[in-house]
């Protein structure tokens, strides 16, 4: 066939001309899609553009990378961060970290509850007793509260996929329950204490954004009811946690619940209040896991009225996905590195034969010798000191879990000696004259924290404002 070219006739037009014989209806339809097309279009436009802005605009941002293993605070750093400098963010978040408090305290009765009950399996039986055994045994009551109990199962699985992500080790925990075995379970029972989690592949910032969508409308309505549901167990839910018998079950399996990460059983009636509002305390103590990188975008405002831009970058800290780490390296300005001390008698959750204070110190060689990292000024945290002072307190040895340690055991001594095989390791591999910047921390404690991340800041500028040839 030839095709023809009339001039007289606009070939777009005729092809974007309405059909022949459209009816009113139609017409309205098709008015409609074309309209929604075209805001579609305008909206796609306002994006790039606004990216385009944006990426000019942090370009020059001041960037900090925060590394450190798994569970050694980096997350809890970025939102103390916050706290100091980003007050309007942190008040806009604060009702969303209820999702994320109520999953953490649902998940330990459900710890709780598995454990409880594998103790009765294991005994064949309950006690006949009714309410208390003078053997320590479960009891029928320890039957009947399990079982009004089990409704949170279901609760937790619903908060997870609320939170919107898939879950970790939890499996693990229930095999370790099947055996019988001895002390190296106890030890991989308490990692995986500390390492239930929810996966999220966006951080802490969009899942939030997520939750505060749904708090309006019918999702409301569906997390409202998990909390009714989470309030109505809240008797029972105190009673096993005080039951004597309990605590030996658990003790028996050396699980310390009360300091592992996301513990709020002791907080259940203040989070079970209606109008309960979460505190700064509760959202630093809550624990959401990060996987992949996450970028955090903070504006400073400075004593003299400027604004200054400051990017944070948070990453997941189990080994795994420690190469991910690798292409910021280049255009960092600082690094902070978590060290949380309390760990030295802890063992890695991705791999129990590793004591986990001893991959800290292995990563921080590394990244002290990283050539990727020799302009960038490392910072370092020796975290989680309440934790080591409390496990010190308890009698813990540092010298059974650390042999090359043959010093004392009280805080002082063991925080000095961190200290110094920390600069060691600083000194032997950076270049020489290189400051050895440390704070030893307890991110969870937010003012004293936020004093430290004020020196941390003018540190990180002193040192830009010197590299860029300013000072
Ligand atoms: N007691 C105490 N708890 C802390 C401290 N720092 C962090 N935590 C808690 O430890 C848990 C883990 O902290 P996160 O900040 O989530 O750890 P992370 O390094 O981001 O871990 P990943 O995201 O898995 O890499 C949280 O429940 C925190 O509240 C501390 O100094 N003391
Ligand atoms: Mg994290």
């Amino acid at each position: 066939m030839i095709f023809t070219y009339d001039k007289e006739v606009d070939p777009l037009a005729a092809f974007t001309a309405p059909p022949p014989n459209e009816t009113p209806e139609e017409r309205q339809i098709r008015e409609r899609k074309e309209q929604e097309a075209i805001q579609r279009s305008r909206n796609i436009e306002a994006e790039l553009k606004a990216a385009k802005i944006s990426m000019k605009r942090w370009k020059d941002a001041v960037k900090v990378l925060v590394l450190g293993q798994s569970m050694s605070g980096k997350s809890t750093t970025i939102k103390n961060f916050q706290i100091t400098y980003a007050q309007k963010a942190w008040a806009e978040e604060r009702q969303s970290w209820k999702a994320v408090i109520l999953f953490n305290l649902v998940h330990t009765v459900n710890l709780i509850v598995d454990v409880v009950q594998d103790a009765v399996d294991r005994s064949g039986r309950t006690s006949e007793h009714t309410s208390v055994d003078v053997a320590g045994r479960p009891t029928q009551h320890h039957h009947k509260v399990l079982l009004r109990l089990a409704p949170l199962r279901r609760i937790e699985d619903d908060l997870k996929t609320h939170l919107g992500a898939g879950t970790s080790e939890v499996e693990i925990l229930s095999k370790n329950l099947e055996s019988n075995g001895p002390s190296h379970e106890v030890e991989l029972n308490r990692a995986i204490v500390q390492e239930f989690t929810v996966r999220s592949s966006s951080g802490w910032k969009s899942i939030l954004a997520q939750v505060r969508k749904s708090q309006s409308g019918r999702e409301s309505q569906i997390h409202q009811a998990l909390s009714d549901v989470v309030v109505s167990c809240k008797d029972d839910i105190r009673w096993l946690w005080n039951d004597s018998v309990t605590q030996l079950i658990l003790q028996s399996r050396s699980l310390k619940l009360d300091d592992a990460p996301g513990f709020f059983l002791n907080d259940i009636d203040r989070i079970t209040m209606h109008d309960y509002e979460p505190t700064d305390s509760d959202i630093v103590r809550a624990r959401l896991r990060t996987t992949g990188v996450q970028e955090y975008h903070f504006t400073l405002d400075r004593a003299n009225g400027t604004n200054l831009d400051w990017i944070m970058y948070d990453v997941a800290g189990i080994r795994t996905s420690r190469a991910a780490w690798i292409p910021y390296f280049r255009e960092i300005t600082a690094l902070i590195f978590m060290a949380p001390l309390s760990s030295f008698n802890e063992r890695l959750a991705e791999d129990n034969r590793v004591n986990r204070l001893e991959d800290t110190f292995v990563l921080w060689k590394t990244i002290c010798s990283s050539e990727l990292l020799s302009h960038v000024q490392i910072i370092l945290f020796m975290n989680k000191v309440d934790l080591l002072r409390k496990k010190l307190d308890q009698g813990i040895q540092v010298k059974k879990y650390i042999p090359e340690y043959d010093k004392g055991n009280d805080f002082a001594t063991v925080s000095t000696w961190f200290r110094r095989v920390f600069k060691r390791i600083f000194v032997d591999h950076r270049k020489p004259g290189s400051p050895f910047i440390s704070h030893f921390t307890s991110v969870v404690d937010t003012q004293a924290t936020g004093q430290t991340l004020q020196a941390v800041q003018a540190t990180i500028l002193r040192n830009d404002i010197a590299n860029a040839g300013l000072m």
